[in-house]
């Protein structure tokens, strides 16, 4: 795998920027929740952008609605200058590829099955051809398992291809997911919480893996929790505060504006009840450079829906590192 450390590829080089991704007056309602209000957002060619905001801000919705999932109340989203169409599948073979905050592996297929579903899109072989095993869907079979054995290289996980996706270590699944959305050869991928439940070396593992993925043109929308991982990564970062983008810059602008400071920690209640003099004192420490600064719990009436119903029906189940349950899709 190819990897850079660096932020942008070489500034002297002149880089035509193409915009990839042109989401304008995005808003969506759920009944009488507005759950991303009027957001404009663009993503270019060889650009990293971070989504950030506290939990239940809109982050996934708004990722649902550049994906297909949902189909916006309000607004336009456009992939390379076209509108997008409205269903999931149709989006991915329009060239947007995602991943999942839960990951959404099929676990009891093997590694490289699971790429090969990723690459499906990419097939047009009919189902004729398919049944009869035609010589012309011999040939595209072939292609399509080197192509997902050269992403398992790509992502350090050739050696675990016949391995059921179950048991592979946490992070490996993470990677094994990227690798399934890298399969439908996507012109732009979107990660949700890419790093969730990784220890400090796999999401400097997983750093690596999206500036590689950025090496290869292909152009990256992150949702992260992780603010370090998410400043040094992303050459621009959008803030999204109960369902508005609240600033857009890069990560020097973004991390020293104290509107997006107070968005995570709260501002003070005029009339709330005396607080212990220790609890008051973490209440206004600033949060560590190198910490993650968990975004305050949401309201019950704000709370994000535990599985989206709306999210990809041809999932398996789900694993939550946090509570070690098993979810269903
Ligand atoms: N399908 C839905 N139906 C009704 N309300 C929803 C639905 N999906 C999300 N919401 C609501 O929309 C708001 C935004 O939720 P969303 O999950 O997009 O936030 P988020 O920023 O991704 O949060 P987190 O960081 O916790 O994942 C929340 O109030 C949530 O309860």
């Amino acid at each position: 795998m190819t990897t850079t450390t660096t932020k942008t590829t070489d500034s002297t080089e002149p880089v035509a920027r193409e915009t990839v991704l042109d989401a304008r007056g995005v808003t969506m309602r759920f009944g009488g929740l507005t759950a991303v209000r009027d957001v404009d957002l663009t993503v270019n060619s060889g650009e990293i952008v971070g989504l950030i905001g506290p939990n239940g801000a809109g982050k996934t919705t708004f990722f649902n609605c550049l994906t297909g999932l949902y189909v916006p109340t309000e607004g336009e989203v456009r992939y390379k200058g076209k509108v997008l169409p409205p269903t999931s599948f149709k989006v991915t073979d329009a060239g947007i590829a995602r991943t999942f905050q839960n990951i959404r592996l099929f676990h009891n297929m093997t590694v490289l099955e699971n790429v090969l579903v990723g690459r499906h899109t990419r097939m047009k072989q009919g189902l004729w051809s398919a049944l009869l095993r035609l010589p012309g869907f011999k040939k595209a079979e072939a292609e399509a398992t080197e192509r997902a054995m050269e992403l398992l290289r790509f992502i350090g996980l050739e050696d675990k291809a016949q391995h059921l996706a179950k048991n592979l270590p946490y992070g490996e699944q993470r990677k094994l997911e990227i690798a399934r959305a890298l399969a439908s050869d996507p012109g732009l991928i979107l990660l949700d919480e890419p790093t969730a439940g990784m220890n400090p070396q796999e999401t400097r593992a997983a750093e690596e893996l999206i500036f590689a993925i950025r090496d290869m043109g292909i152009a990256v929308l992150v949702i992260e929790h992780d603010m370090r991982f998410i400043f040094n990564l992303c050459d621009r970062v959008a803030v999204l505060v109960q369902g508005q983008k609240l600033i857009e810059g890069d990560s020097q602008t973004v991390q020293s504006d104290e509107r997006v400071i107070a968005a995570y920690l709260g501002e003070p209640v005029a009339e709330a009840p005396e607080a212990p003099a220790k609890e008051a004192a973490e209440a206004t420490e600033a949060p560590e450079a190198d910490e993650t600064p968990d975004a305050p719990e949401a309201p019950a009436d704000e709370a994000p829906a535990t599985e989206d119903a709306s999210d990809d029906a041809s999932e398996d189940t789900t694993h939550d590192p946090a509570s070690g349950k098993e979810n269903d899709a």
